[in-house]
């Protein structure tokens, strides 16, 4: 079109954060209405030339480096005091830039969950087939850890199950087999009960990581990118009539004209961030940063909910092949990187992992105490807390209650041993235990009215009787998984906690000093009725403004038992269906 270009003063659309569900919707909105231009605003740079960022081997070494915001958490009192970094992309792609890969799925129960939280049109019918077209599920040669149901053909994220696992991954199977586990050969499909191998955001071509900016190349030309510009706030007009959003100011003071739409898609921990710098939120949150309330808007940056995640870790037999020789032999690294380079079997190509998702029965037998502290827990009044309740004590909602992940690799809170200190040299496996619908419910707000602080996070992780207990009956779920056959012949000692750890409350003070998180932050631009803490309508319109919307993992009113990515996908193209029905003429 040429119109639409970079220098412009005015875009019909403009979209805040090219990451995960900013350049789907981007891309989706510019295909849908090709005589409008669509900018895309991106604080970060390009970062697709970037190794770290598609060589599915290094995933996890950006963490902390010049493509993360790195949002630490204020200490959380529960976990001693400590402070958890939140990792999220700055860069294009956004956290999908960034993440360790995992492609999989919530179940049918859960999306209808968010629908009757009063959100028509956002149940399992709608949101199924809107995740599905994201991806092309990509089947290799001779692999057979995946059925046919639950995958979609022909969307831009290249998805598909990885080549040689790893022997401690491959001992997932038979080891959840063993504690009664099926395995599930089609988990994607809304019933993810079961042991299995799930995809990852792999291309099977070149084996390099498949993210969103694999939207891009579908858009017209009529998107464009802003690289390396921050957005300070969006402008409102408001007079007795209403609010409503015109345009943006990014950081150094330009501003741009949304003729007819913004739509912020910074990410569950920057978004409510701008709104608060607008304007839009809380009053006592605002009047304390310095920022004049032009709309009342309680609900924003509140309902933060994210994944609790703990963990084992054990030292491989010394004949046990395992990927952290590539963190302690830089020669053996360069070898495979090489190997990698030239499209032959190399370590840096391996980028699953195999999975458990049960209910706490499956998993402890008696699960009494667990729902007595549920009950005990769940605050009443809040409509999102009794549906996840509902989900726990109802035995055949087939919603998950504890996620187990095979890690290869060490990924404990303590970091791959240094050079000179025990354990340095050695290889691990981890397991990961992940409790799917935690109590306790935080907050993220600005820290002061300018837009370079870091907004005060408070996930208030462990904060409620349920969440520390099962935290407690994961980690110790872990121990009996890597005490069964056949994962407990592959390691020769348990690195963390070690196995003089029994007692209840030395397993409370493992976890307390343990606790982390699968960095699944969401739900702090809730879609809900506004009494109910809404930010955002059905059609993800910011309530008490015009032509402003979230389309990020904000949105999202309750988590859900899975990796969120593929969710946040599907809220992506679900908004740019919405969005181009309300503009296509
Ligand atoms: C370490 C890690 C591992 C993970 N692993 C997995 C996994 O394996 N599987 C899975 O499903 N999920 C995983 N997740 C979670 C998942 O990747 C994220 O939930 C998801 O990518 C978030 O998408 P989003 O669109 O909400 O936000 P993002 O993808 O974070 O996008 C927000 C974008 O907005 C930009 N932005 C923010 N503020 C501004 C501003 N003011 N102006 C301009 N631009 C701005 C940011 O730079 C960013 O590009 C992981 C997350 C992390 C951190």
């Amino acid at each position: 079109h040429g119109r639409c270009h970079v220098e412009n003063r005015d875009f019909d659309f403009i979209i805040v954060g090219g990451g995960t569900a900013g350049l789907a919707v981007a891309t989706q909105l510019s295909r849908a209405l090709p005589y409008e231009c669509v900018l895309v605003i991106e604080a970060g740079p390009d970062g697709r030339d970037e190794p770290k960022i598609y060589v599915p081997g290094l995933r996890g070494s950006t963490l902390g480096g010049v493509y993360d915001w790195v949002l630490p958490t204020v200490p959380q009192a529960a976990a001693n005091g400590r402070t958890i970094p939140h990792n999220r992309g700055k860069v294009l792609g956004g956290t999908s830039a960034l993440n360790l890969l995992v492609w999989n799925r919530a179940t049918v129960k859960e999306f209808d969950a968010w629908e009757e939280l009063g959100n028509p049109g956002w149940g399992w019918k709608n949101m199924y087939p809107a995740m599905l077209k994201a991806e092309n599920f990509q089947r290799q040669d001779g692999i057979a850890q995946y059925g046919n149901d639950g995958v979609g053909y022909g969307g831009p994220v290249q998805v598909s199950l990885v080549e040689n696992p790893p022997a401690h991954v491959q001992a997932c199977i038979p080891t959840l087999g063993n504690l009664g586990l099926e395995n599930n050969l089609e988990s994607l499909n809304g019933h993810s009960i079961g042991a299995e191998y799930q995809p990852a955001m792999h291309r099977v071509s070149n084996h390099t990581r498949s993210y969103s900016v694999d939207y891009l190349p579908r858009a017209g030309d009529n998107l464009v990118i802003m690289f390396n510009s921050t957005v300070h706030k969006v402008n409102l007009d408001y007079d007795w009539r209403g609010t409503k959003a015109t345009g943006v100011t990014l950081v150094g003071g330009k501003e741009i004209k949304a003729k007819k739409e913004v739509i912020l898609s910074g990410g569950s921990l920057l978004s409510p961030k701008i709104l608060e710098l607008s304007g839009i939120g809380q009053k006592a949150v605002l009047s304390k940063a310095g920022i004049r309330q032009i709309v009342d808007l309680p609900g924003v940056g509140e309902n933060l909910q994210d994944h609790l995640r703990i963990q084992t870790s054990y030292e491989l037999k010394p004949e046990i092949p395992g990927l952290d020789v590539l963190k302690y032999n830089t020669t053996r690294a360069a070898i495979e990187l090489d190997l990698w380079r030239r499209s032959q079997t190399s370590l840096y190509q391996y980028s699953g992992s195999c999975y458990g998702f049960l209910k706490w029965k499956q998993a402890i037998g008696n699960d009494e105490k667990l729902l007595r502290l549920a009950h005990q827990s769940v605050d009443w009044s809040n409509p999102v807390d009794r549906k996840k309740l509902s989900l726990l004590t109802d035995a055949y909602s087939g919603a998950p209650d504890l996620e187990v992940v095979f890690g290869d690799g060490y990924i404990g809170t303590k970091g791959y041993p240094a050079k000179g200190t025990p354990g340095h040299g050695k290889n691990y496996a981890t397991l990961l235990g992940g409790v799917q619908h935690p109590f306790s419910r935080g907050s993220v707000h600005i820290n002061g009215p300018d837009p370079a602080t870091k907004p005060i996070i408070d996930p208030k992780y462990l904060g409620t009787a349920f969440d520390l207990e099962a935290t407690i009956q994961a980690a110790k779920y872990l121990r009996k998984m890597a005490t069964t056959a056949p994962f407990k012949d592959l390691w020769v000692s348990e690195f963390d906690p070690g196995l003089s750890v029994e007692t209840d409350a030395e397993w409370e003070t493992y976890v307390r000093n343990n606790v982390f998180t699968f960095f699944h932050p969401l739900g702090t631009c809730a879609m809900l009725p506004k009494k109910n803490g809404g930010v955002v309508d059905p059609e993800l319109r910011v309530y008490g403004v015009q032509s402003l919307r979230v389309v990020d993992a904000s949105v999202i009113p309750m988590i859900v038992s899975a990796h969120i990515q593929t969710a946040i996908y599907g809220i992506a193209e679900r908004a740019a269906t919405i969005i181009t029905d309300q503009y296509r003429w």
